[in-house]
């Protein structure tokens, strides 16, 4: 019997509780200077090395620490430090930090190192050592059953969850193939407990499908035993199309022949087992090596191409009412459309262009989708920039059938044509724009139509075209469903659209699948099961997207602000911290060592009074959702391609869908509140950097927070979700030499003390509508913040979606936008056709400018 070895309180807890207290330890926040060669350079990252002496002490006193916290509190008296409980779990000086998380009893197995994978047998958390030489198969291997939670360099966190191992089933595999290939990765023997969660939560999932072919619907097993027991049940049983008796036996299709388009080969889970079956697997104690890994999914895989596959069928109307009934009894229903034996719906003429090549991770994604031959519904999350619409495309140049598109916003439906045009060879006239100003159909007998998500779910009155079209897309029956963005769009509405448009398959397609609420898991239902996550970091490192050094600027507030920020209302807070003085300072000192290394730089700011005092103070263009369109377009042409004009401020209205690839540096003055969707989002402008294959390139985030305020709070939640995909930010406390740093704005006392006056008074007459709020959805009428002067009352409609027209040229979004008032927006325009400006709108500033041309005049005059 081999001899049991103790896990180090597993290592890789280790490690990661050796990363918390490195960033827990005592004292100031590591500060960080700015010095001129660069802004960040890889020496700030690194902790100040300790003394021998300091690092001895620091051990014995955490030793004693632990000690008494192990006599005193957690285990008692009887638990002797050193000496095994009943459980046989041992308790050592660093019990305490792992209390129930200490898994240093669980014997390793004598090939340990070998194996990439630790599990925690409480709650089915896996970590992966991503140094280890298996870690890619491991990855891939993850990837597929579990939900990846953290990504940072060296250890990843995936978690087993009951969708996970949906989405796995989903993908072909079975319980076994599961069980074996996580014991085989694992450096101790697979718990009983996680064994238990897999078998249970993969026992019905993927028993029962729903296949239309030869548009009929029929109800699909290859366990003959289930399909009986479902007939046995009284609402299905009742619910089978009459006549059809017997349960039909056919043989199930293969990945065989379906090659994706745009790849060498269709690499799905079945190509990357089968190069590895050559391998004979290892026995025993062997370390595992690729071959072994898959070994059982191999074997598994032959068997499956001859298996017998059962069904009886049920009529279109019951679908629903069998999907719901299957779920009841805990046999969800898998939606898979066998769109290769679909000769009811007309072909779609649709390729892709001969010179297109998808990139690996894009052919993963849709590998996952088409793993089996046939289209399973379900979503793809990827980076922004990373190529969402290409991946969207190409399924549908697989499909080869009726596709229509839903988007957030009329730019992006503009947008997903031309992009279809683009990379494939349909033919202009099979692809039109269900839009408010577009209303056209395909000439063909099918084709595609690219449309928003209000437009199909809008419930108001319709107009007759609208009306029209909306029979015509709800009396075909579509290949595939494109559901763009699928994190802001709430469940209801999906619902509305799924029950209104009946489609065989559907791919929701996102770069983060974050909502702060909670409902991002009805999508699980509406949609499918998440088929494939991209990791950030890797597609970074293959320069698919740019590298980013990320930064949290703190920016302390001179006292009088922080005396009347802590007096202040919470709006007055927001626009106090984003109107501090320093942080005018640091923007400023970043815009000009960006503009003279050459960066172009989007300052993106939610308040809109200081987007506009911080743009117009530094004569910088800006754009906002009152910009009219000829103006957004002005600016961004400029932007793209004016030498002068290397800072563009843009309110949130610029968060998602801009496409400015010559952007390489991003600085936020102000956000919205925790919104790590809105964090990722932003970060995604300058993922896309057209320079990011360019040697040593790198594109910068700033994030500049005032110090001590509730923002420092937000920032850290705003952050979580790209530090899970392995960013680290880095806290500046110091920008270097900036107090020598000629012609900054606020220099003076007195300045800053101007600069509280003018912000308080303006803040208070209600100067500016700051209602740019990012959820169209999610908004309820008169959520709304109160309004000020120009927004009249609180009680009205208190949403509302821009005009399309607005919103389209900068590719804001009128979905994840809107403003609140008609009545700002007018005031805001007439403001700037006035040519006045942010100064123009505000009694204080007129009397100011009076008081200075009076001063003036009189210095003349003396
Ligand atoms: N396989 C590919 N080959 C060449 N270029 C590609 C490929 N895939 C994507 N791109 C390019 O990458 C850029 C980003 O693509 P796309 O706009 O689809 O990203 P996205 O993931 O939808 O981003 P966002 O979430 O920000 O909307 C586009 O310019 C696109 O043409």
């Amino acid at each position: 019997m081999p001899a049991k070895r103790k896990a180090p309180a597993t290592q890789a807890a280790a490690i990661k509780a050796g990363r918390t207290s490195a960033m827990s330890t005592p004292g100031p926040a590591t500060p960080r200077s700015i010095d001129d060669s660069s802004v960040m350079s890889d020496a700030d990252e690194d902790f100040d090395e300790d003394v021998p002496e300091e690092q001895k002490r620091r051990e014995e006193m955490l030793t004693k620490e632990a000690d008494d916290f192990v006599n005193k509190f957690t285990f008692g008296a009887k638990r002797l430090h050193g000496q095994p409980d009943d459980k046989g779990r041992r308790y050592d000086a660093a019990t305490p930090f792992f209390r129930k998380r200490d898994f240093s009893h669980l014997p390793l197995k004598p090939d340990h190192q070998n194996r990439p994978l630790w599990i925690d047998p409480d709650n089915c958390t896996i970590v992966l050592e991503r140094f280890n030489p298996l870690a890619e198969q491991a990855t891939d291997f993850l990837i597929t059953i579990a939900e990846p939670k953290s990504r940072p360099t060296f250890l990843h966190e995936y978690t087993l969850t009951p969708h996970s191992l949906y989405a796995a089933v989903s993908v072909g595999l079975r319980p076994k193939d599961i069980i074996n290939t996580l014991d085989r990765f694992l450096k101790t023997a697979l718990p009983d407990s996680v064994r238990r969660e897999i078998e249970h939560h993969t026992r019905s999932y993927g028993k029962v499908k729903l296949v239309l072919k030869h548009n009929r619907y029929f109800v699909e097993s290859v366990d003959a035993e289930v399909l009986q027991m479902l007939l046995k049940d009284k609402e299905i049983g009742a619910l089978r199309v009459q006549g059809s008796n017997e349960i039909t036996t056919s043989y199930a299709p293969t990945m065989g022949g379906l090659v994706i388009p745009g790849t060498q080969n269709a690499a799905g889970v079945h190509q990357a087992n089968l190069k590895q079956a050559e391998k004979k697997p290892g026995e025993g104690g062997d370390a595992p090596n690729e071959a072994d890994l898959f070994a059982t999914l191999n074997e598994e895989d032959d068997d499956d191409e001859k298996e017998a596959v059962h069904s009886f069928e049920i009529a279109d109307i019951n679908v629903e009412k069998v999907q719901k009934r299957c779920l009841d009894i805990g046999f969800p229903i898998l939606e898979e459309y066998d769109f290769r034996n679909d000769d009811v719906n007309p072909n779609l003429e649709i390729d892709l262009r001969p010179n297109t090549q998808i990139r690996p991770y894009q052919e993963k994604s849709l590998s996952k989708m088409f793993g089996n031959g046939r289209a399973k519904s379900g979503i793809i999350v990827l980076p922004c920039g990373a190529g969402k619409t290409l991946v969207g495309i190409t399924a549908a140049c697989t499909i080869k059938k009726g596709v229509i598109v839903l988007c957030t916003s009329s730019m992006s439906v503009v947008q997903w044509r031309q992009e279809f045009l683009k990379w494939s060879n349909i033919n202009p006239d099979d692809i039109a724009i269900f839009t408010a100003e577009s209303k056209n159909k395909f000439l063909g007998s099918t084709g595609i139509i690219v449309t928003t998500y209000s437009m199909v779910t809008n419930s108001r009155e319709r107009s007759h075209d609208s009306k029209k079209m909306m029979d015509f897309l709800r009396g075909r029956e579509w290949g595939l469903m494109l559901l763009d963005e699928v994190h802001v769009v709430p469940a209801e509405m999906f619902r509305r659209v799924i029950s209104s448009i009946k489609s065989h398959s559907k791919l929701g397609l996102t770069a983060t699948l974050l909502r702060e609420d909670d409902r991002i898991s009805h999508l699980n239902f509406l949609i499918g099961p998440k088929l494939y996550e991209a990791n950030w970091m890797e597609l970074s490192q293959q320069g698919h997207i740019a590298k980013v050094q990320c930064a949290e600027v703190w920016c302390p507030m001179p006292t009088e602000f922080y005396d009347e920020y802590l007096r202040a209302s919470a709006r007055m807070k927001r626009t106090l911290y984003a109107m501090n003085p320093r942080k005018f300072q640091a923007c400023q000192y970043l815009i000009n060592y960006h503009e003279a290394r050459g960066d172009k730089i989007i300052v993106f700011s939610d308040e809109l009074y200081s987007l506009k005092q911080y743009a117009l103070k530094l004569k910088k263009v800006f754009i906002y959702g009152g910009t009219s369109q000829a103006e957004r377009m002005q600016v961004l042409e400029n932007f793209q391609h004016n030498p002068e004009v290397n800072t563009l401020f843009l309110s949130k209205i610029g968060d998602t869908s801009l496409d400015l690839p010559e952007a390489t540096c991003l600085i936020q003055i102000s956000s919205h509140f925790g919104s790590r969707r809105q964090e990722a989002q932003r970060l995604g402008r300058i993922l896309r950097a057209k320079r990011r294959n360019d040697e040593g390139f790198n594109a910068f985030f700033y994030s500049l927070v005032s110090k001590d305020t509730q923002e420092m709070y937000y920032s850290s939640k705003r952050q979580a979700f790209l530090v899970d995909q392995g960013y680290a930010f880095k806290v500046i406390t110091q920008l270097a030499n900036i107090e020598n740093t000629p012609d900054l704005a606020f220099a003076t006392p007195q300045e800053c003390r101007e600069l509280l006056q003018r912000t308080l008074v303006d803040n208070e007459k209600g100067a500016e509508d700051d209602v740019e709020t990012d959820d169209l959805f999610g908004s309820k009428p008169g959520r709304g913040r109160k309004n000020n002067k120009l927004g009249g009352g609180g009680g009205g409609p208190a949403v509302r979606r821009t005009a399309g027209m607005l919103s389209e040229l900068s590719g804001a979004q009128d979905m994840a936008y809107i403003e609140r008032n008609k009545a700002a927006n007018k005031a805001l325009k007439q403001n700037k056709k006035r040519g006045a400006g942010g100064e123009g709108q505000s009694a204080f500033f007129k009397k100011i400018q009076r008081e200075k041309e009076k001063s003036k005049a009189q210095a003349r005059a003396g």
